[in-house]
């Protein structure tokens, strides 16, 4: 079983990710990780915050000689912005934060809440998804994320082959796949960031080349979609989630729903084992499992709570009417959404991966799932 922990204060000394039954014989390269911590950093309408750090990956245990050991792996990301000794408490709590919940339910200081609530914390959830990655990527299984909208304005993927579309998020300063968007939501996010307001947005994220049957229909904590929506949700912001059609499924008749079965025998011996789908509404899983199709999975995130122009609260001392408190804040965060959601789904493929196929060592789960696809395309 694939588990994984963080732990870390947003101003702490440092982020921490441990992850528990990863594969022994992985070879692990800090560089890609790097890769993916500097593209959380980024995208267009962060905060003064990102200009302080430069986020790297330390892996501290579980690796020998660059291969991994199959014991726990530790990985570090330290914070620049290191202060919290100096901070004080934050007197009014912010609106759309756990400020006052926290507060109130562990009979503290809101610092102590926001400190841990931060999304700082995805640094090191990206970094475990990007180690993860490179256990996904001897089966031939990519994850990509991009941006799809952006407050109410929708980005319209171009055309593309999955190279090409990454090309494109890769320049976008969005995260977007149409470049020629760009522009105009850039002067949407300074219009509201001047405004002293804020947006949030949508991320698509696909998963490719996944072999049939991850996850499984037999019990409810098992189930892929379950998992993916618990840890996609579990993102900071995250307010909604949806696989395949989604939502709009709910308004359409079957007929325009359901993915119609046909098999080609000259895709046999590929990950989808012949049997093509003309439409891919499901999203790649049924019931619980992933049936050789792209997995598609969105998530709804709300604009950032910290705004320049606050909201109406109180002081929590004298429960006076004030404005609520700001320091410094994103305007927008949805690019780094897209980097975060990707991660945690490449996570949570990779724990089913070891479910299906064991995870001892990468060796013994290439050899399964090389007698699985050979069993399987003969059923
Ligand atoms: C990448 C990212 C960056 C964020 N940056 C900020 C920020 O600068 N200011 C802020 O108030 N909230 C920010 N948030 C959102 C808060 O962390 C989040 O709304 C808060 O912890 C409350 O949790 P909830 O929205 O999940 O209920 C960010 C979220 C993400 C995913
Ligand atoms: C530090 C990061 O994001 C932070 C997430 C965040 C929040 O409340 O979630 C608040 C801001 O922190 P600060 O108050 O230090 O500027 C963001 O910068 C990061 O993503 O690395």
């Amino acid at each position: 079983m694939l588990r994984y922990w963080t732990a870390g204060e947003s101003h702490g000394k440092a982020l921490i990710a441990l992850l528990d039954g990863f594969p022994a014989g992985v070879a692990i390269d800090e560089e890609p990780i790097n890769v993916e911590l500097r593209r959380r950093q980024g995208g267009y309408g962060r905060g003064g915050r990102q200009r302080i750090e430069t986020d790297t990956v330390d892996v501290r245990t579980g690796v020998w000689h660059g291969v991994t050991l199959g014991s726990p792996i530790a990985l570090e990301v330290v914070n620049r912005d290191y202060k919290l000794e100096r901070l004080e408490d934050l007197p009014r709590p912010r609106p759309g934060h756990g400020d006052l919940t926290g507060a109130v339910k562990y009979l503290g200081s809101i610092r102590g809440i926001l400190e841990r609530a931060s999304a700082r914390e995805t640094a090191v959830r990206v970094a475990a998804g990007a180690l993860c990655k490179q256990l996904l990527a001897p089966f031939g299984i990519t994850v990509f994320g991009f941006v799809a909208e952006v407050g109410d304005q929708k980005i319209e993927p171009v055309a593309g082959t999955l190279e090409e579309l990454k090309a494109i998020r890769d320049e976008s300063e969005l995260y977007g796949l149409n470049l020629e968007r760009d522009d105009a939501i850039k002067e949407l996010i300074d219009r509201v960031g001047k405004e002293g307001d804020t947006l949030g947005g949508i991320v698509e994220v696909q998963v490719h080349g996944l072999p049939f049957g991850l996850g499984t229909h037999a019990q409810w904590d098992r189930k892929l979609d379950g998992r993916l929506a618990q840890a996609v949700m579990a993102v900071q912001a995250i307010k909604g989630v949806e696989i395949g059609l989604g939502f709009e499924a709910a308004r359409r008749r079957g007929s325009q729903v359901h993915d119609p079965i046909h098999y080609d025998e000259s895709k046999k011996h590929t990950h989808t084992l012949g049997y093509e789908r003309p439409t891919n509404n499901a999203g790649g899983l049924e019931a619980g499992m992933t049936n050789g199709q792209t997995l598609v999975i969105r998530a709804a995130k709300k604009p950032i709570s910290t705004l320049r122009k606050p909201l109406a609260s109180i002081n929590l001392d004298t429960k006076e009417a004030e404005g609520a408190s700001y320091e410094r804040s994103d305007v927008c965060a949805i690019s780094a959404a897209s980097v975060i959601v990707e991660n945690v789904v490449a996570i949570e493929i990779a724990a089913a991966l070891v479910d299906k196929f064991g995870g001892d060592s990468l060796q013994e789960m290439q050899a399964r799932y090389k007698l699985f696809q050979e069993m399987a395309a003969e059923r």
